[in-house]
């Protein structure tokens, strides 16, 4: 693997790790359990109430509603029988402090609803950014906004599915109550109308959804779309573009081809709704009529079932969104169950390794014993794939050794992956250092060599790096991020090709300095460049995932074997590329353009 620290077993999703079997759980057990997550520990957070009280909120203003139907029938076909206004004064008031009260409901049903919601993303968001620490990195755009998406899910599941459907299931019974009590034969008919719309249309509409390709269509589309946003330079100068305009634009077709089915297919549930809702409301009136019932009784019956599917029908868009989202709430439960990561702590004087094997699908590491003595300089060299930064990764406790134990001190590592934040350069040492003074940075970016271009920036320390600030070059990258892991003073540094994407000058003369520098801190470094190694104490040759050779470099290079063939092999390809590189730099000079970051 190319520089980047992996990460084996127990957590990584490659190599020979056994993954924890999650058995799929039901969906409403998803939501509970983050529902749960989100109500574990202290302080601001979901609490059950906040939620309960927005249902009873809307379930009250949803109760209005259907009394203010009820009541305004059996007011306008009462006053038909022109009785006495006092007869209809105490429905006149009803039907006002049904509309009234449905209003303020309505109002208090969002707010704490929306409290709740809020309360349990607040709460939800820092937990899953926690799950996600320490875990392979994720590089696809797609991938990360889909973490903050996925949070803003259970908003959505909360708020348009959990509480409509508890809402709905309270105003439907009390509806068919209530219709049993005034007329008792309509009862069932209502019922049986409710249960149409409130599990066959929603079972459709999840039906639907399952069949719906839209969302990958989407998803492909976005891919089209971002290769020829940022492919855009290769595939002109390749005469790609065309081609790649047709590919997005058959992707852009199916997507409007798939999204009017969709829409089709909304449109008919939504019909079906509005059919079940108007045949129910005459099947119930009838039936009032057909049992004798005067009049009044069957128009408030009617009105009342009428007013009693205005909360059910919103179910089967709740069901739509429900599959839209559940898929989110499974990636959040499954991160959540995962068992944290965290780097093991300091628990030895010396970094000593015994007998570790590292496995992955075949072995990285075999059988390693080593000992680094305080102070002591230690490079390790090899080919490609050799298991250099696998060792780094133990020594650093960022992997976990499959056999064998690690002791290890303080540890800093610079991996190849290793982040820059989205903040100021400052900010970034900082994180080594909280406490650091200006003259502890200085000396730090000097040592990383990164300080005369520090101070030619407007901003020096200042500058905003990362993805939405200046973009760095790869060396001024290692840099920094080499001055972050000097600033933290760890007994051990520890560097996987701290300098590889500067100019070998460059890349010696900084080394040379983290290493005259080091006094008590041990310092082991992996590197392709065997230049300056005699400025180590030791050199580890690396080979399959075993040490094969070590030993000072006067040593190495004096006997035939690994290391000496490395050497040769460098010489050789020196010459061929040194010749070349002088002339590239004799040509910078003249042109006055730097040559030293690669
Ligand atoms: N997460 C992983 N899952 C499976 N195999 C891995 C993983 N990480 C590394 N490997 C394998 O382990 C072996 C050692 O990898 P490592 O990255 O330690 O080598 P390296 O010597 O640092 O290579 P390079 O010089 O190219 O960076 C390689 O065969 C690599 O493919």
């Amino acid at each position: 693997m190319s520089g980047s620290v992996p990460t084996p077993c127990p957590n990584a999703p490659r190599g020979n790790v056994t993954q924890p079997s999650h058995k799929k759980p039901q969906n409403a057990r998803l939501l509970l359990g983050v529902i749960t997550t989100v109500n574990r520990g202290e302080g601001e957070q979901l609490r059950w109430p906040r939620l309960l009280a927005a249902v009873g909120a809307g379930v009250a203003a949803e109760l209005c509603a259907v009394g203010l139907m009820a009541l305004a029938a059996w007011l306008i076909t009462r006053a038909a029988e022109q009785p006495a206004l006092s007869a209809l004064s105490l429905a006149i008031v009803g039907v006002r402090a049904c509309a009234l009260a449905r209003g303020a409901f309505r109002y208090l049903e969002r707010l704490a609803g929306h409290d709740a919601a809020l309360r349990a993303v607040a709460r939800l968001r820092p937990e899953v950014f926690r799950a996600r620490l320490g875990r392979p990195a994720l590089r696809d755009g797609d991938a990360l906004s889909r973490l903050v998406s996925d949070v803003d899910s259970v908003q959505e599941l909360l708020l348009r599915c959990l509480s409509p459907a508890l809402v709905a299931l309270v105003v439907a019974t009390g509806s068919v109550l209530a219709c049993t009590a005034v007329v008792p034969d309509a009862g069932p008919v209502l019922a049986g109308g409710l249960l149409v719309a409130a599990v066959v249309l929603p079972a459709f509409a999840v039906l639907a959804h399952r069949r719906d390709r839209s969302a990958a269509d989407r998803a492909e589309l976005a891919i089209a779309a971002a290769d020829l946003v940022d492919g855009a330079r290769e595939l002109a100068a390749f005469g790609a573009v065309p081609a790649a305009v047709s590919r997005a634009e058959r992707h852009a077709a199916r997507m409007r081809r798939r999204d009017g089915e969709s829409a089709r297919s909304g449109a008919a549930l939504l019909a079906g709704g509005v059919v079940v809702q108007g045949m129910t409301a005459v099947a119930v009136t009838w039936t009032a009529l057909l049992a004798g019932q005067p009049q009044t009784s069957a128009a408030v019956v009617g009105f009342l079932a009428l007013a009693a599917f205005e909360t059910v029908l919103p179910l089967t868009d709740a069901a739509r969104r429900w599959s839209e989202h559940v898929p989110a709430l499974r990636r959040i439960t499954e991160l959540l169950a995962e068992p944290p990561i965290s780097l093991p702590p300091a628990n030895a004087e010396i970094l000593a390794l015994h007998d570790v094997s590292v496995h992955y699908d075949r072995p990285a590491l075999n059988n390693v014993d080593l000992t680094v003595e305080p102070g002591r300089a230690v490079a390790v060299v090899g080919a490609s794939g050799a298991g250099k930064s696998t060792l780094l990764g133990v020594m650093a406790g960022l992997v976990p050794p499959t056999a064998g134990h690690v002791e290890r001190p303080e540890t800093r590592a610079v991996t190849q992956d290793a982040h820059v934040f989205s903040t100021t350069i400052r900010d970034n040492l900082l994180l080594a250092a909280p406490d650091a003074t200006e003259p502890e940075l200085e000396r730090a970016v000097e040592q990383a060599g990164l300080l005369d271009w520090i101070r030619q920036q407007p901003a020096g320390f200042g500058t905003f790096v990362g993805e939405s600030g200046q973009p760095l070059s790869g060396g001024q990258r290692q840099r920094l991020l080499l001055a972050r892991a000097l600033l933290a003073e760890p007994d051990v540094l520890l560097l996987d090709e701290p300098t590889e994407a500067l100019e070998p000058e460059l890349a010696d003369e900084i080394l040379t300095r983290v290493l005259r520098t080091r006094a008590g801190r041990s310092t082991v470094v992996v590197t392709h460049r065997l230049a300056r190694l005699a400025e180590f104490d030791e050199i580890l040759v690396l080979d399959a995932g075993r040490i094969v050779q070590r030993g000072p470099h006067r040593e190495l290079v004096a006997e035939p074997g690994p290391f000496r063939d490395l050497w040769e092999a460098e010489a050789l390809t020196d010459s061929v590329i040194r010749p070349q590189d002088d002339l590239r730099r004799r040509a910078a000079a003249l042109t006055g353009r730097g040559v030293r970051d690669r």
